[in-house]
């Protein structure tokens, strides 16, 4: 493979990562709807140790650092309950 088809394989996978993310974001955000509706708290820390453990053990699987597969979704989780916070915020109006 030359360096541009390898970039362009890159450019392909970065797209499908956004897709992916964009997509995971839709669902979360119900969640928070979910959530507001039903007085819940945004974060789950339970849930996010779970999910903790599954990323890594996943990530071990395909041979990628499992460090850095957790902080990958930390910072994607940390989003997902700041915009659940928002969230719970249009239903205080
Ligand atoms: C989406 C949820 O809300 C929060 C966000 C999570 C996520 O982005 O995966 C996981 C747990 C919660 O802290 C949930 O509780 O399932």
């Amino acid at each position: 493979m030359n360096l541009e088809s390898m970039r362009h394989s890159i450019d392909n996978i970065d797209n499908a990562l956004v897709a992916m993310l964009a997509e995971r974001f839709k669902i979360t955000d119900a969640v928070g709807h979910y959530k507001a509706k039903n007085r819940l708290p945004a974060k789950d820390e339970a849930r996010e140790a779970q999910q903790y453990e599954r990323i890594a053990e996943l990530a071990e699987q395909y041979a990628l650092d499992p460090n850095f597969a957790k902080q990958f979704l930390e910072v994607i989780m940390k989003q997902s309950v700041e915009n659940h916070l928002k969230i719970a915020e249009q239903y205080k109006k």
